[in-house]
């Protein structure tokens, strides 16, 4: 999914240069830096503490009850952008995007949404910005069950105080929105899971948010419903262009939904990167793992297999963009008797990609 504003790639890390926080172009939408969250007593005193930060998970806890979640992770994320946090379960993904509504609050750093840092907030603040900048959609869906969908779906601005004709015109509106048109008097149980999810991110947009976070929320639909929703959350951000942060241990929506991805190990962010550059230049042996089993041709893009180009090669094949997908350039590659030249968008030669370059991702030699 392209960001809305800014291009994705200037976002992006250089390849390889792992963890580093990204800077933006435009100001971030939301900058985190240095962000701990250190459960049990006197959890403040351990992120400057070398030694206990240290300590291997089990004797940290044995030494001082306490459990590190999320340790000095930096990231900014551009206005329309979709940031996706990954890792296996455990790796701190849910506690890191909680921190950042303090819906657990954080134990050190600084969470920067609109220019405001929220961790200097105050409670009556915090409520505002929870009620009209933030919306969030779970996985368990976390529907009321003795409402009716439209209910459900009006409970934000309701909490909000808005009267009954403009929460029921704006449910109305989602509904239609999130296809649930008809199902407005029904009953969560009365829908598949689908559905409810369907309910679940009216909800959220019900609100108008200016940022949604998601936590895991197609992680208990089938494989074919937790596509259908997949596709919605990209209609749906091409329609109204929100910044989405979304929580996954699935690279394959990872790579499916978000301009970026975070990768996070035992609470530390181990790479921050485009779907391109996780799967060309893995941070580690943890990344590389994780990305074994994608097809690259599907990820990765013609900068990474081009060539440079030789006094033998011809210079009069066709011409493709850097960006361009090996997938959507093989046809071409393989159809031209020349290899196809590799150029930027001011006509600049960049490279060269042949059959063999292509053969060789297709075939998984690389
Ligand atoms: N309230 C808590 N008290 C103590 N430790 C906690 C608490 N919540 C989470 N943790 C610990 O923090 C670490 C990160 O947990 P977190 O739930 O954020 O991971 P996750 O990547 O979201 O995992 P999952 O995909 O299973 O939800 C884990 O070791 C977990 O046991």
């Amino acid at each position: 999914m392209a960001a809305v504003t800014g291009d994705s790639q200037d976002l992006a890390v250089v390849p390889g240069t792992s963890a580093e926080p990204t800077t933006a172009p435009a100001a971030p939408h939301i900058s985190v830096r240095d962000l701990w969250m250190v459960f049990g007593p006197k959890a403040a005193a351990v992120p400057a503490n070398k030694e206990l930060c240290e300590l291997p998970r089990k004797e940290l806890m044995q030494r001082t009850g306490n459990t590190i979640a999320v340790r000095d992770v930096s990231f900014d994320v551009a206005p329309g952008e979709v940031f996706v946090v990954m890792g296996l379960s455990g790796s701190g993904k849910s506690t890191l995007v909680r921190c950042l509504t303090r819906l657990i609050e954080p134990t050190s750093g600084s969470v920067v949404f609109e220019g405001e840092n929220l961790l200097e907030a105050d409670a009556k603040r915090l409520r505002e910005l929870r009620r009209h900048k933030f919306s969030m959609v779970f996985q368990n869906f976390g529907l009321l069950p003795h409402r009716r969908v439209a209910d459900n779906v009006a409970y934000g601005l309701e909490v909000r105080g808005a009267g009954r004709a403009e929460r029921r015109k704006r449910a109305d509106e989602v509904i239609e929105l999130v296809g649930l048109a008809g199902y407005e008097n029904s009953y969560p149980d009365q829908l598949s899971g689908g559905m409810q999810q369907r309910v679940g991110l009216a909800r959220a947009l019900a609100v108008e948010p200016d940022l949604m976070l998601f936590d895991e929320p197609f992680s208990a639909l089938d494989p074919l419903i937790r596509r259908d929703m997949q596709n919605e959350v990209i209609r749906l951000h091409r329609e109204l262009g929100k910044t989405m942060i979304f929580i996954t241990h699935d690279l394959s929506e990872a790579l499916k939904l978000g301009d970026r991805i975070l990768i996070m190990r035992d609470g530390r962010p181990v790479q921050i990167g485009t779907g391109d550059e996780l799967v060309g230049a893995p941070a580690d042996d943890y990344v590389r793992d994780f990305v074994s089993d994608v097809p690259k041709g599907d990820v990765l893009t013609l900068r990474w297999i081009m060539r440079p180009v030789s006094d033998a090669d011809p210079t009069d094949g066709p011409e493709l963009g850097p960006e361009v997908v090996v997938r959507d350039a093989t046809r071409v590659v393989l159809e031209s008797h020349k290899p196809v030249k590799v150029v930027d968008k001011a006509g600049k030669l960049l490279g060269i990609v042949g059959q063999e370059e292509i053969l060789a991702i297709v075939a998984g030699a690389r």
